[in-house]
């Protein structure tokens, strides 16, 4: 016999919590269905381990100045790797705990099973029938890992076992320089292993504008090699793997696969909704309102494949959960996209990615943080950004950056873009000394120069007060 529900969420990640959250003020007839560990994937692998792995290795990586600001002795210093990832560890059970709170109350509420659709209402979880008014799919992603490299066994990782690992080995390559690949083989270059990073595109993780990707490709080859432009191929090699990419051929002992992330459909059975597939299996869905064609269902977070970052899943589920208990779906705006990669210095992309502009009608002010004050004093100035506008009316487009401090710039910037401002308008706003957001003003007064009507002045002139004394 089936069990029936208002509502059914298929997983209890990041998008499929943000759901619950929503669904629970509307009804208390719901059913959340999850596959695999509970405690999502930003805290459990993601966003979190990765962000404890990157510090560690930033404080280590730090030492290098040390001599030149007058600190001795950072030549005895020296990483003790297994105390490291048994940090990360730590402090990601903490960060899970955190999430597990919004099942632990669910009873008979939580299902332990993998969903699969019957039919559109009705979804298989092993021997039980649950059907539902309304569902919501958010089942995620996982890394990719070409069928071929299965063999190498313990030798390949992935984000999923990077930071179950007791110790690291010497030698290690990292293949995808996408956003994981970036942010893990930079850090593992922080922790002393020799490293190598691969990909057989041009880009520097998901940047467009060749200036900034060049900027990028320089910082990251200060630290470790990066091979761009062939695919790289991996067999087994003693204990360790031959890696062949282009005109290189090595052996190392382990390698981080960052190819990309697959949403997690197969197992779904979404054939029975009657909707057209597209190559990756995903059915057509309004990112406005989340939904699947004309149907009571809702797809959230990395499993649609829109935008796969934490803020994004949060936002679809919100949205799926409250338009999966409303009378009709409603459209919700969405905010102005912004993407930070946290390699140092940090890579950005906010608004409109340069590839995406048109080159006729679209200005570009940029700057170089080489002689930024305030990044000499920290001597981190490397880096650049590059800002873009709207050639008739100045307003601010978008950004690529690869700059110290970049994802504080790229909040302003998106905070800007969002409220339409103007270069103009944001030049208006206080910027402090010495901080490296007066780089990003130095590019904003170059955009204002190429302006029509570039005003003399940053500062606006004054209105009337409307006050006879003052006026
Ligand atoms: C290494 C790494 C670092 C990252 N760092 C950042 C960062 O710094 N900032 C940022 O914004 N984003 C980051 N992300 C991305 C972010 O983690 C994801 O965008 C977010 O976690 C996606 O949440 P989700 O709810 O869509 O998926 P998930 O949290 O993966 O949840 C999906 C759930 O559904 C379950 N499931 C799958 N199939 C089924 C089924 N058939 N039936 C039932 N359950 C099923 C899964 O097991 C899982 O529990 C990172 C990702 C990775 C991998
Ligand atoms: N800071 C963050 O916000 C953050 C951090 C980590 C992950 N994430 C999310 O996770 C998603 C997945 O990240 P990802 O880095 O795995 O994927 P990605 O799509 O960003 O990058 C994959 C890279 O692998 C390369 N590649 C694929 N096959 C290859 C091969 N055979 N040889 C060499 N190179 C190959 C591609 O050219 C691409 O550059 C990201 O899109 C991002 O949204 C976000």
């Amino acid at each position: 016999m089936p069990e029936f529900y208002d509502v059914a969420i298929i997983g209890a990640g990041t998008a499929g919590l943000a759901a619950l959250h929503e669904v629970k003020k509307s009804t208390e007839n719901f059913v959340l269905i999850n596959h695999g560990p509970y405690g999502t994937t930003c805290a459990r692998v993601g966003c979190m381990p990765s962000k404890v792995l990157i510090e560690t290795a930033a404080a280590f990586h730090r030492r290098e100045v040390f001599e030149d600001f007058g600190i001795r002795g950072s030549a005895g210093l020296r990483m003790d790797i297994p105390s490291a990832l048994a940090r990360v560890r730590r402090l990601r059970d903490d960060f899970v705990r955190g999430t597990l709170k919004a099942t632990e109350t669910l009873g008979e509420r939580n299902i332990a099973g993998q969903a699969r659709f019957l039919e559109p209402d009705t979804l298989a979880v092993g021997d039980r029938r649950v059907r539902a008014n309304k569902i919501i799919i958010a089942t995620g992603s996982s890394p990719v890992v070409p069928d071929a490299w299965q063999r190498l066994g313990k030798r390949i990782l992935t984000s999923d076992d990077l930071f179950e690992q007791i110790d690291l080995p010497s030698k290690m390559a990292v293949i995808g320089l996408g956003v994981i690949g970036v942010e893990m083989a930079q850090a593992l270059a922080r922790l002393g292993i020799h490293l190598h990073a691969f990909d057989r595109g041009g880009w520097i993780a998901n940047l467009s504008d060749p200036q900034i990707n060049d900027i990028a490709a320089a910082c990251l080859r200060e630290e470790f090699s990066v091979y761009l432009g062939a695919s790289a191929e991996l067999e087994p090699a003693g204990d360790g793997v031959r890696v062949r990419s282009g005109d290189v051929d090595m052996v190392v002992d382990k390698v981080l696969a960052a190819l990309g992330r697959r949403p997690n459909l197969e197992h779904l059975g979404l054939e029975v909704l009657g909707v057209a597939l597209d190559e990756k299996g995903l059915p057509p869905f309004d990112p406005l309102t989340m939904q699947i064609a004309d149907l009571p269902i809702f797809i959230a977070g990395d499993v649609n494949q829109r935008a796969p970052l934490l803020h994004e899943a949060a936002d679809d589920g919100h949205i799926a959960g409250r338009n999966a208990t409303a009378e009709k779906p409603q459209c919700h705006a969405r905010r102005t996209p912004l993407a930070i990669v946290f390699s140092d210095p940090n890579i950005a992309v906010v608004g409109r990615r340069f590839a995406d502009l048109p080159e006729d009608q679209t200005l570009i002010g940029d700057v170089s943080f080489a002689r930024s004050g305030r990044a000499l004093a920290a001597a981190t100035n490397r880096g650049g950004l590059r800002v873009y506008a709207d050639k008739q009316s100045g307003c601010l487009l978008g950004a690529e950056i690869c700059a110290p401090q970049g994802e504080h710039m790229a909040h302003l910037l998106a905070l800007a873009i969002q409220q339409k401002l103007s270069v103009h308008d944001l030049l208006r706003l206080p910027f402090y000394h010495p901080v490296v957001e007066e780089g990003l003003r130095k590019a904003l007064r170059r955009l204002a120069k190429q302006l029509p009507e570039a005003p003399a002045s940053d500062l606006a002139d004054c209105e009337a007060f409307g006050i006879d004394a003052l006026d």
